[in-house]
């Protein structure tokens, strides 16, 4: 039984609760209009001019600044074993560090070892998320092929809220043709969206031994091992093998021009392949490996790796823009230096893995908007919207709108900063963006109605995060038909809709941000590590409770004087 609740009392339920961005050009996917936002426990209630709101409210000055949907990084791997060692970001440090760059949400893989219950470590990467500070979902990775994995695809689906399965052609829990095969008939028997990792496994197996054989043993024989081609006939024997079961298909971390074009091959007619890329393919290259410093080369090692091509991340942007590919992630998944150390005198060795959950919206920006390759709406397509409708979550989450979730970022154009693991919130101590100057920085950064990024000032909790359910047939993936009748209605049309309606068509998790309620136990004392009593959904707990979660880094600046009653004014 969970704890009982009280209601929070009339004086409680302040201006804290309460938020409008004022001022801002709100940008869409498909729109971009003059309006302002007004947000009430969690959730986007009004848009549009001269708002009818209570009085109290905290106003944000948004004004010559975009307002974009928070952003959504669909690849993370967060507190990750991998190469017999852990990542250096967890849940809380990662999801800290998402939040400081722009993005809201995350979905990090759940990744059983081979021969491991997929159930098992699903219920594992549960407990490990819960220090979160954003929301997240899960994808499930199918590392063996079995009955009984057949079996848990079906109940992770239908019971657990997961709609993606990850499936890999290389490493050594690769599955092979035949296997590959029947997980894509699984996903498609399910309503699921079959992942993959592209890379002929054998094939750059063979290429390594050979280099290493001949004394090729640094970072740069990891891209020797793994030209273009192994990437791209892998990409084409996936889509092959998916269209064989009429299943869609979506290509995580496409890194090269060849592999793009190979999806591109298989685009047409009803689209049911999808490609992701990633911020360090479009804000780095392959030129990295042959650095004099192993620390620098080996930092920059992840698969499929970083092109020597330095065309590459430029036509990769395009990619983007004229929709081969339609989603950014970071595949964040960190090492320390001193981990990357595991490989030299063999590159097989080093950790594969780099940062970006912090850096993914700035660096799109810079090398997409500010390069003048993507528009603003085409931005908020491929880092939070495309995500959102692939994994059934729009459009409660991906869009300015009302009755979407309070996920929003005041994104200030003008602003510049200078990427630096000496100044990221990334757990990790080096950033494979280092130096570069991004335009595009955000100022404000709200987690369903919170304000996380207060004018640069990090003031994330931890736990606060939710766990997002995913569920199966998301009508991007399986019934576009349908997806159009989800879309909210533009602003000059918003004052009175509601899109609730529509959000109900796709299942959402048992607590869609009700009117918050408060424990009486999280009123009297602080808790340790954030836990909420199950149901409950309390955006103003971390105002007097939650010292402990407070981001450490900003702790000095955070006043946690506010009397029960709070402030009359003021959002955090
Ligand atoms: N990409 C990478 O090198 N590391 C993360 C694991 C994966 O996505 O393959
Ligand atoms: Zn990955």
């Amino acid at each position: 039984m969970s704890a009982p609740v009280k209601k929070v009392p009339i004086h409680l339920q302040s201006s804290q609760n309460r938020l409008l961005i004022k001022n801002g050009k709100v940008v869409n996917e498909d729109d971009a209009s003059d309006a302002d936002v007004y947000v009430e426990d969690g959730v986007i209630k009004q848009m549009g001019k001269n708002l009818i709101i209570p009085g109290g409210t905290r106003t944000i000055d948004a004004r010559g600044k975009y307002v974009l949907p928070g952003g959504i990084d669909p690849h993370t791997h967060l507190d990750f074993q991998f190469f017999g060692t852990r990542t250096a970001d967890t849940f809380y440090s990662g999801t800290k560090a998402a939040i400081a760059g722009g993005t809201t949400t995350i979905i990090d893989f759940v990744f059983p070892e081979k021969g491991e219950s997929l159930l098992d470590t699903y219920y594992d990467y549960r407990q490990k998320a819960e220090g979160a500070c954003c929301d997240y979902g899960f994808h499930v990775c199918v590392t063996h092929w079995s009955d009984r994995v057949k079996q848990e695809m079906e109940l992770l689906t239908k019971e657990h809220g997961v709609n993606s399965f990850k499936m890999f052609m290389a490493y050594d829990f690769m599955l092979d043709d035949s296997e590959l095969y029947c997980a894509f008939e699984q996903c498609k028997q399910l309503g699921a969206l079959a992942q993959v990792h592209a890379e002929n496994g054998p094939v750059l197996t063979e290429n390594a031994r050979r280099l290493l054989a001949k004394g090729v043993t640094g970072p740069e024989g990891h891209e020797l091992s793994r030209p273009e081609e192994v990437e791209a006939e892998a990409v084409n024997r996936a889509c092959v093998i998916a269209k064989q079961v009429d299943c869609p298909l979506y290509v995580v971390h496409v890194m090269s021009k060849s592999a793009a074009e190979a999806l591109r091959r298989h685009a047409g007619g009803g689209r049911r392949t999808f490609g992701e890329t990633l911020a360090a393919a479009l804000g780095a290259d392959g030129s990295q490996y042959k650095h004099q410093c192993f620390h620098h080369a080996a930092g920059h090692v992840l698969s499929p790796p970083l092109r020597p091509d330095t065309g590459t991340p430029v036509a990769l942007m395009h990619h983007l823009a004229d929709d081969v590919l339609q989603l950014t992630a970071s595949d964040h998944c960190t090492f320390n230096k001193s981990q990357k150390e595991a490989g030299k005198g063999d590159f097989t060795k080093i950790p594969n893995g780099v940062n970006g959950v912090e850096d993914r919206m700035s660096v799109v920006w810079e090398k997409g908007v500010h390069a003048g390759i993507l528009t603003p709406s085409r931005f908020v397509a491929v880092t939070s919207t495309n995500a959102a409708k692939l994994f059934n979550l729009y459009p409660r989450k991906g869009c300015i709108a009302v009755g979407s979730d309070a996920d929003i970022v005041v994104w200030n154009p003008n602003a510049t900063r200078t990427i630096s693991a000496a100044t990221h919130h990334q757990a990790v101590d080096f950033n494979i963006f280092e130096g570069m100057t991004c335009h595009g920085v955000p100022d404000y950064v709200i987690v369903n109605g919170r304000v996380c990024l207060d004018e640069g000032q990090l003031r994330v909790v931890e736990g606060y995060g939710r766990f997002v359910e995913t569920p199966a047939y998301a009508p991007f993936v399986y019934n576009p038909d349908e997806l159009e009748s989800l879309k909210p209605a533009k602003v000059e049309h918003v004052e009175h809709a509601d899109v609730f309606q529509k959000m109900q068509k796709v299942k959402l998790a048992d607590d869609p941000c009700p009117t918050p309620t408060l424990p009486e136990s999280h009123v009297a004392a602080a808790t340790g590590r954030g836990h909420r009593p199950e149901g409950q959904r309390n955006i103003q707990e971390s105002t007097f409770c939650l010292t402990e979660e407070l981001d450490p880094d900003t702790k000095s600046s955070i006043r946690v004087t506010h009397p029960p009653g709070g402030r009359s004014s003021g959002f955090w």
